[in-house]
């Protein structure tokens, strides 16, 4: 078969770590004969040096016109100083509207090869941890009026909270599908002893869970979820929150399986079309160093194969690589520790197409 990919590799580490997943996304094609077309395009700082516009409607309409996108990530210093509805990071807030992206799947995975990276003590995380992020992604606080105003105490700036029941019921939706395929419990997460926002989102998905009677539910506050994620985070499977809440705490559960180099994720719209992203940003402090962990971008290009190519076997092949290279010893600056073999991003990718 033959698949568009739209790649958008974006600023900082992001061209180095989707060089390398387009290394190993050639070798999936020639090993099981299929042809990935690729059409790259600008998003992000890179975007507004070379068009002033950090979203150029030929990135979007290319985007549309592909079966699936894949991104590196958008960022850096240099754009820093910007006004923030100018920023780099827009064209990805944009991208994910545009693009109808409401769902984003943050899987973390501990690997057994990696245990010597987790910061937490083993008999914490002995037997592994698996668990998913279900995080809500083109509403909430990201996406709500945002604006400046006088004050009292002078000038302020504010951005508001806000979700639709029906932003809410179609996370809830998908969390609950998923978790009936692994172990029938979801978490949600919110702030409702604080914000209105969240008593809503607690209602619906209260009501969405009498579609689902095999599933557990469960309430957290954010400030207890964080707290519990280090804590015993096996006490967690599909866990289901907030665009800003979701954004915090699949950084902190990407520690816990060694780094966030090693996160991908997946934004799904309605049907199979999705953009693939790794959870990290653009790391403008390793960028062009070849130190960047390219398994998270790599990971979440099988994640693309699986969820909107329907090609399971190959997306496992990917994670098996991964994972023999780690058995192998193979690590990368943030999840190197003594006694293992030291390697840079493009060795990364080489080693993983090679185990393909
Ligand atoms: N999806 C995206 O495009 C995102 C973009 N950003 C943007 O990225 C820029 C940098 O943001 P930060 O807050 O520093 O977050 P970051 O995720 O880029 O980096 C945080 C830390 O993790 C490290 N790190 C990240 N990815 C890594 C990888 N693959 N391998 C090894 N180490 C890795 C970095 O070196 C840094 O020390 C900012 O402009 C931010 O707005 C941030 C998050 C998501
Ligand atoms: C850069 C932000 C727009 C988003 C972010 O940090 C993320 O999606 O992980
Ligand atoms: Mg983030």
């Amino acid at each position: 078969m033959n698949y568009k990919i739209a790649l958008i590799p974006g600023d900082g580490i992001g061209p180095e770590v989707v060089a390398e997943t387009v290394k190993v996304l050639e070798k999936v094609s020639q090993k099981y004969g299929h042809t990935f077309e690729y059409t790259e395009v600008l998003a992000g700082g890179c975007a507004i040096d070379a068009t002033g516009a950090c979203l150029p409607q030929e990135t979007i309409d290319i985007c549309k016109a592909s079966d699936a996108v894949l991104l590196g990530a958008v960022g850096g210093w240099q754009w820093d100083t910007l006004p923030g509805d100018q920023r780099p990071e827009r064209a990805l807030l944009g991208l994910r509207k545009e693009l109808g992206l409401f769902a984003n799947l943050r899987p973390a995975l501990l690997f057994d090869e990696l245990a010597d990276a987790c910061p937490l003590k083993p008999e914490i995380v002995e037997g592994g941890l698996d668990l998913v992020v279900v995080r809500e992604l083109t509403g909430g606080i990201y996406f709500g009026e945002k604006g400046f105003k006088d004050t009292d105490l002078g000038p302020a700036a504010y951005d508001v909270e806000q979700y639709a029941e029906e932003e809410v019921r179609r996370i809830a939706v998908v969390a609950f599908d998923m978790a009936m395929k692994r172990n029938k419990k979801v978490t949600s997460v919110d702030k409702a002893n604080v914000l209105e926002s969240s008593r809503l989102w607690r209602r619906v998905v209260a009501e969405v869970a009498k579609d689902y009677p095999e599933v557990a539910l469960d309430n957290l506050y954010i400030d207890n979820a964080t707290m519990q994620m280090v804590r015993y985070p096996k006490q967690f499977d599909v866990i289901v929150t907030s665009n800003i809440f979701g954004d915090i705490l699949s950084d902190e559960a990407s520690m816990i399986t060694g780094s966030i180099g090693m996160l991908p994720s997946a934004s799904l719209a309605k049907g199979n079309f999705g953009m693939y992203e790794p959870v990290h940003g653009s790391a403008p402090d390793i960028a062009k160093q070849n130190k960047a962990n390219p398994m998270a971008t790599i990971l979440s290009g099988a994640m693309m194969l699986r969820y909107t190519f329907g090609l399971s076997e190959e997306a496992e092949a990917i994670e098996a690589a991964v994972k023999q290279i780690l058995a192998e010893g193979y690590r990368t600056p943030d999840i190197y520790t003594d006694g293992k073999k030291a390697i840079g991003t493009k060795e990364a990718g080489d080693l993983i197409a090679a185990a393909i």
